[in-house]
């Protein structure tokens, strides 16, 4: 599959670890920045890779906590993006919300259990049947 990953300067060891594995695991890995532990701001690279949608299939996002990365990409219509803090969040963000993008908070979550997010991530599909009509509701407005 093809990746996309960004993070700020807080979430940017996290990035460098998941890219790492996601190569291993034989994933295809583009890298929208940050390219260091220099202070950035988190939305410049979330940003930067909602609008390059079209070179992931999905999306990893790091910050300190996950908050910030995941409330700027779900700025972007067609992105849905799950702040994950559990296994059970990792595979319900797949399975009720085809979600498109994961969020991860280096500060908060400890790298070895993000990889095991992240796989379960990409690992799991989405569900349909009456969760289809409720997806297509987000993108369609209130009522
Ligand atoms: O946006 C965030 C919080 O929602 C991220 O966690 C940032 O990485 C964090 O705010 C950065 O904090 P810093 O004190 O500037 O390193």
């Amino acid at each position: 599959m093809r990746l996309g990953f960004a993070s700020d300067h807080a979430g940017f060891d996290l990035k460098e670890r998941l890219k790492a594995w996601a190569r291993e695991q034989g994933h295809e890995v583009v890298d929208f920045g940050t390219d260091g532990t220099a202070s950035v701001d988190y939305p410049d690279y979330a940003h930067r890779a909602a609008q390059g949608m079209d070179q992931w299939e999905r999306l990893v996002l790091v910050c300190g906590s996950g908050i910030g990365m995941s409330i700027t990409a779900n700025r972007h219509p067609g992105i849905r993006c799950a702040l994950v803090t559990s296994p059970e969040h990792a595979a319900l963000a797949r399975q009720h919300n085809d979600a498109n993008a994961i969020a991860f908070g280096q500060r908060l979550t400890d790298p070895l259990k993000a990889e095991y997010y992240l796989k379960l991530f990409l690992d799991t599909p989405f569900e349909g049947g009456r969760h289809q009509g409720r997806v297509e509701k987000i993108e369609g407005g209130c009522c």
